[in-house]
């Protein structure tokens, strides 16, 4: 069937593009066509019309003006979508038959740049993975990844090679928007798991990407080197693929050299405690558990960064603690001076102000987006970034030092570029305005040139009207006939004089006349061409600031990544202050002493609350378990929760709410705390419970953290009791396990086992109780807790009397087959004993009489046949 030219093109584009949704450019306008105009205009609220297309019919058809592309774009890309760019690439004046086009650019939720719609204090990851070998070449399995990510905001590029388990983490910590993957490649369910969850977009790239030899002249190229230990990726074949392949696809969207990715990161997670998804999601650490409540996460606590970037990298320090103790301490440090030092964290706060996204501006300068408000951005951010490094100077901790040196690179590049610029700047960069007078003889002498003229038509108003007697004359310009004189009809009523000769008619409008004149014209000519010249001058000049700025890439990043420190180590100096955290000692070895701790996150929310700070002492030697009982509403879950956080805390280097702390260095924090929101993903609470903890058991090691919270109660009393008691032996005793454990529970049975494990105590929340009225008074205190108060704690929320009364008659009942766990001969017979759960179902012979009696027949029997058979049952079942 014949379609138009236009259509035509179109189909062409469309198809060296599946999987797009393409926004083609047609004037002023982007239009969008057939399943494309469908889909978009229902995500975008648009009326959908319909073209004519020739013999092949109508269209589908929705557009807009290509301005509004900016916010359409984004909700498009939010939605899941793939959006092709399709500009015209031609002048259309200059075109012979249709204009040529071309896609300028593909926009993905991984490779979004407008900045503008994303939030500032969040990176914006796109992920790459491939499975691997290990080192040893024998984990091919599936169980090795190799992953690269990428953030084409700010330039950023790491890759790594790792078991299958650290990348979840990784994943989980960085939550990309988007992944890529060689085709057909099966992705670890674990990950697609946290995929299906945060709606992440699968990319699928043909297996050649990832080719070795193809991925190395990428990176080669990219990066300038001629050998893969300029990248150190030196015998790294599966991260050179991963890396290679990763570059290549923002390349290829992008459209340009992405030239602000300069350097490559070899991660390195053995770095970091590790974090698995769950205890990132349960402790709450950047994500809240509830979307909507971002104020209940640690970094919404931690967070007094005063630029865009030191608020991304306080995110990463949260969720990746580090291990290394010289490491914490150096930060501690830092934070350290910074407390005792309010003038210093007051200079900070003013010199960080003004301080814009360095590495988002060195982004759009490295595609070559940026314009003069960009690039004089820029500028004001370097001085800036000298200031703060003057603010360093009186300090004296040795990272301070270290990142001194590095701002230096900023002295004199700010002033350098911002002598250039003007102060008010446009948008544009091909229609001057930029470049300051001063900056360019050059520039200054063809601006001299007109100056005359340009001084001749803004007085020409004021002549004209004296000329003419009409005070409210006005001189105008429209782009279709430039300079004119407009008079208006009741303005030529009161004229003085008439209309000179020389006032050639150009426009008639509703209200009056648009005059020109010989002379305008003349001088509006050379003033025009003079100014096709000084604009493609100013461009020029432009050019070659950004491309100086571009040549400083290296210093920048170094710089902006310095600033992001020094915004972090200041929020957190911040945090102590307001929060009265104290230094943590961070030791090598083993064993949490808090004193006088509190949950950082609740003090934090809740500044009126009356919160009951309490210790922890945990130690390989002393108790490594503290099993912790006390009624519902004690604060069981708040004292894990803050023991969790404030070892997290002291390990990304910050000060931890408490009195006194001393923490030796945990490999891992394992939680198995609340709710979680794989429910959604058909789980049930008791399987994800499970699943959880045999995480735990599997991974947990003599140094790691475990927090248990009320494991077992998704199941039948017994089967919960005995799994939590196996768990409570495994982590006390096994000696590959034998993890520091907080272990809250209310299956008090538990209490007598704990007392006769050597390295185990117990622990309970201590309540105060008045006749009928219990009060929580929060307090840990040694010891067990003799009774779980549950039913109490319903009457409290309401619960009716007369159920409440039933309830205390079935637990007096139950009571009194009470189980020692501590009882060697009981522990026996549980072991033994068939469940005997509430609801558990009646026995055999129960079964067999009811079937029986079923199946009697009365009205058939005689008398005599009746009372034979209640004889028979009597035999049968009556003992
Ligand atoms: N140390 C404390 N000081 C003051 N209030 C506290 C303290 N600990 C907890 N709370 C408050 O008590 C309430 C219950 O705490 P939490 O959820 O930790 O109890 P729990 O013992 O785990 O309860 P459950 O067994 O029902 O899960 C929370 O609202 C919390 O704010």
């Amino acid at each position: 069937m014949a379609v138009t030219p236009l259509m035509q093109q179109y189909y062409e584009i469309k198809k060296e593009n599946p999987g797009c949704i393409l926004f083609f450019r047609m004037g002023d306008f982007f239009e969008l066509f057939e399943d494309d105009a469908v889909i978009a205009s229902k995500i975008l609220g648009l009326t959908l019309t319909s073209r004519n297309n020739g013999a092949s019919g109508a269209t589908p058809l929705c557009g807009f003006p290509h301005h509004a592309a900016e916010r359409y774009v984004p909700k498009m890309v939010a939605a899941g979508y793939r959006i092709a760019i399709c500009e015209q690439v031609e002048d259309p004046k200059l075109a012979k038959g249709i204009v040529k086009r071309d896609i300028v650019e593909i926009i993905s939720a991984g490779t979004a740049m407008n900045e503008e719609n994303l939030n500032a204090k969040e990176a914006n990851y796109l992920c790459a993975y491939v499975p691997a070998t290990s080192d040893d070449g024998k984990g091919g399995n599936g169980d090795v990844a190799a992953f690269a990510i990428a953030d084409v905001t700010t330039g950023y590029l790491a890759t790594c090679r790792s078991s299958v388990q650290a990348f979840e983490c990784e994943f989980s910590r960085r939550m990309p928007k988007e992944i890529v993957i060689p085709e057909g490649t099966t992705i670890p369910s674990a990950i697609m798991d946290l995929i299906k969850a945060e709606n992440v977009l699968v990319t699928e790239l043909p297996a050649i990407l990832f080719a070795e030899d193809q991925a190395k002249d990428v990176l080669f190229t990219h990066f300038k080197v001629e050998a893969l230990d300029g990248l150190g990726l030196d015998g790294r074949v599966f991260e050179t693929s991963v890396t290679g392949a990763l570059l290549q696809y923002l390349i290829n969207q992008k459209k340009s050299e992405l030239s602000h990715f300069t350097t490559l990161e070899i991660l390195n997670l053995d770095d970091y405690m590790t974090l698995d998804p769950s205890t990132l999601r349960n402790l709450e650490l950047v994500r809240p558990l509830n979307a909507d409540d971002y104020s209940s996460t640690l970094c919404s606590v931690l967070d007094f960064t005063v630029t865009a970037m030191g608020g991304r990298t306080l995110k990463d320090w949260v969720s990746h603690p580090l291990i290394a103790v010289d490491r914490i301490r150096e930060r501690e440090e830092a934070v350290g001076e910074l407390v005792q030092n309010p003038v210093a964290l007051d200079e900070l706060k003013e010199s960080l102000t003004s301080i814009l996204d360095m590495e988002r501006l060195m982004g759009r300068v490295g595609s070559g987006r940026a314009n003069a408000r960009d690039l004089a951005g820029m500028g004001r951010s370097l001085s800036q970034a000298s200031k703060v490094a003057d603010v360093l100077e009186g300090l004296h901790a040795p990272l301070f030092e270290g990142l001194r040196e590095t701002l230096n690179a900023a002295k004199g590049r700010g002033e350098d570029l911002l002598k250039y610029f003007n102060d008010d700047l446009p948008m544009t960069v091909r229609e001057g305005g930029m470049i300051r007078p001063g900056a360019s003889a050059e520039l200054d002498a063809m601006n001299e040139d007109i100056k005359e003229r340009r001084e001749w038509i803004a007085s020409l108003e004021g002549r004209e009207r004296e000329r003419l007697g009409i005070p409210s004359l006005k001189v105008g310009y429209n782009r279709v006939f430039g300079y004119y004189i407009e008079i208006t009809k009741a303005q030529m009523a009161k004229a003085t004089q008439p209309i000179p000769d020389e006032y050639i008619r150009k426009q008639t409008t509703v209200n009056g006349e648009r005059y020109i004149t010989p002379e305008m014209k003349e001088c509006e000519s050379v003033i025009s061409n003079a100014e096709v010249n000084i604009h493609a001058l100013e461009y020029k000049i432009f050019c070659e600031l950004r491309e100086r700025v571009n040549s400083w890439r290296a210093e920048l990043q170094g710089i902006a990544d310095a600033i992001a420190r020094v915004d972090s180590l200041y929020s957190f100096a911040r945090a102590a202050r307001k929060y009265n955290y104290v230094c943590p000692e961070v030791f090598e070895g083993t064993g949490i002493e808090i004193r006088g701790g509190f949950h950082p996150v609740i003090v934090a929310v809740n500044p009126d609350l009356n919160f009951v700070p309490n210790d922890v002492t945990l130690s390989p030697d002393g108790t490594r378990l503290m099993l912790i009982t006390g009624p519902n509403m004690a604060g069981k879950s708040t004292y894990l929760r803050q023991t969790g956080l404030i070892v997290l805390m002291a390990q990304i280097g910050c000060f931890v709410p408490a009195e006194s702390a001393r923490i030796g260095v945990v490999d891992r924090i394992f939680t198995r705390v609340g709710a979680s929101d794989r429910l959604s993903r058909g789980l049930s609470t008791f399987m994800v419970e499970m699943i959880e903890t045999a995480n735990i058991l599997r991974n947990a090691t003599p140094h790691s953290l475990v927090l248990l919270d009320e494991i077992g109660r998704g199941t039948s009393t017994f089967d919960g009791l005995s799994i939590a008691w196996a768990i409570v032996e495994t982590l006390h005793s096994e000696p590959a396990r034998m993890a520091l454990t907080l272990f809250a529970t209310h299956y008090h049975e538990l209490t007598g086992l704990v007392e006769s494990l050597e390295h185990a105590g117990n622990f309970q929340v201590a309540v105060q109780e008045k006749g009928d009225k219990l009060t929580f008074l929060h307090k840990i205190l040694e010891g067990a807790c003799d009774s779980s108060y549950g039913i109490h704690v319903a009457e409290m929320a309401g619960l009716p009397p007369n159920v409440v009364r039933r309830a205390r008659k079935i637990l007096l009942r139950l009571e009194k087959q009470k189980i020692d766990p501590s009882d060697e001969a009981q522990n026996k017979k549980i072991k033994a004993q068939p469940q005997m759960d509430l609801f558990a179902p009646p026995d055999e012979n129960t079964l067999l009489l009811k079937d029986e009696i079923r199946r009697l027949k009365p009205e058939e029997m005689t008398p005599m046949q009746a009372l034979q058979r209640l004889m028979d049952l009597k035999e049968n079942y009556g003992k």
